[in-house]
């Protein structure tokens, strides 16, 4: 199939007819409101990327690629290294909107490398192929879920119990998902399983988006508060876990959304098969181990107000607010990527998964 038709019904990020701009769904507002929201300046890209409008690793890592084109044509010059300057500079900016996910500044510098790698050619034929690698970020995306739902999805048996954290389908991807993925694949195949949503404290993407999104496709889900996952486990009621990540490190250290290490523990006390899956540009072998993973600290109020009609706690209550914790190595039973199953001893598997 080519590239363009494949795209042509992906809902959550999409070019503008006139492809001035970017069109997202805001998943601020999910489920009660399906809301577009058309973003056309850098500031507009730097806000929906930091507030969640738009979210999810390879989400965040699609939309900056089409807003990177769409602010490529706005850049007023014909000259290569006036160009490039700007270009840089709207760049920069937008990958300090969030530092966890990986996929952010793989998506910008791919689209920056377009840039250097045609000193010689002019500002529009630039432009073009700009767009030619936005479209082909989107597309890869989506062969690249495609694929990981099927390793998944031989990872676990029909009638399985899945407990799930945050979202990691459709809206955070643009087709199918990561660690959702094999359940609408399975889905697709006549295939029942029985899936537990953490709502996903504090910003309830659990609850708000992945208990939508498996409602919306007939899965059988049910929501769950974050501190009731070790009881689900101890009735016997998972058979697998299934996460999603934001970046590796070389030792296989797995940052995901806060709350994932925790789930990771119990699995492990409970002897559940605990899986990460992602692509293999969420993996990063320049961080090491988890450590060198920088954690995005977030603002206190989404603790204490954000999801509420009147605040949870006092204004002058401290609040530690990181989005994101890691997983360590030890606890993770496979990474599955679009390539293979990753099985430990992880630092090597995953330095043969780069080897060429
Ligand atoms: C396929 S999405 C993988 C991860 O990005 C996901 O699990 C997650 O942690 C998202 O966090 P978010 O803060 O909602 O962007």
């Amino acid at each position: 199939m080519g590239i363009l038709k494949e795209l042509e019904d992906v809902d959550n990020i999409k070019l503008s007819k006139d492809k001035r701009a970017v069109i997202i769904i805001d998943q601020t507002k999910l489920p009660g409101i399906t809301e577009y929201l058309t973003l056309t300046t850098v500031e507009e890209f730097y806000e929906a990327i930091l507030k969640l409008r738009v979210r999810g690793a390879p989400a965040i890592g699609i939309c900056a690629a089409y807003g990177m084109y769409c602010l490529a044509q706005t850049i007023d010059t014909t000259k290569y290294e006036a160009f490039h300057k700007k270009f840089h500079e709207y760049k920069e900016y937008l990958n300090s909107s969030r530092p966890t996910a990986v996929n952010l500044s793989w998506a910008l510098n791919r689209m920056e490398q377009v840039v250097l790698n045609n000193k010689n050619s002019t500002v529009k034929e630039i432009i073009e192929l700009l767009e030619s690698e936005a479209y082909k970020i989107q597309w890869e995306d989506i062969e690249m879920c495609r694929k990981i739902s099927k390793y998944g999805l031989t990872l676990i048996k029909e009638g399985d119990g899945i407990l799930t954290h945050c979202n990691t389908g459709q809206l955070a991807t643009s087709k199918y998902g990561t660690a959702l993925g094999p359940l609408f694949l399975g889905k697709e195949k006549g295939l029942e399983f029985k899936v537990f949503a953490d709502e996903t404290r504090p910003l309830l993407q659990g609850a708000r988006l992945t208990s939508y999104e498996l409602w919306k496709a007939g899965i059988d889900v049910t929501l769950i508060c974050d501190n009731m996952a070790s009881v689900v486990m101890k009735n016997g009621w998972i058979q697998a876990c299934l996460v999603g990540c934001d970046r590796i490190a070389a030792n296989g250290d797995a940052a995901n959304k806060i709350g994932t290490s925790g789930v990771a523990i119990l699995a492990k006390y409970y002897g559940i098969p605990f899986y990460v899956l992602g692509p293999t540009s969420t993996i990063d072998v320049n961080c090491k181990t988890g450590d060198d993973i920088k954690i995005e600290l977030r603002n206190p109020d989404e603790i204490k107000k954000e999801f509420y009609e009147k605040p949870m706690a006092l204004e002058e209550v401290k609040c530690y607010n990181p989005a994101f914790d890691v997983t360590d190595h030890s606890l993770i039973t496979a990474i599955v990527t679009e390539k293979r199953i990753l099985r430990p001893p992880f630092d090597s598997s995953i330095r043969k998964l780069f080897e060429v």
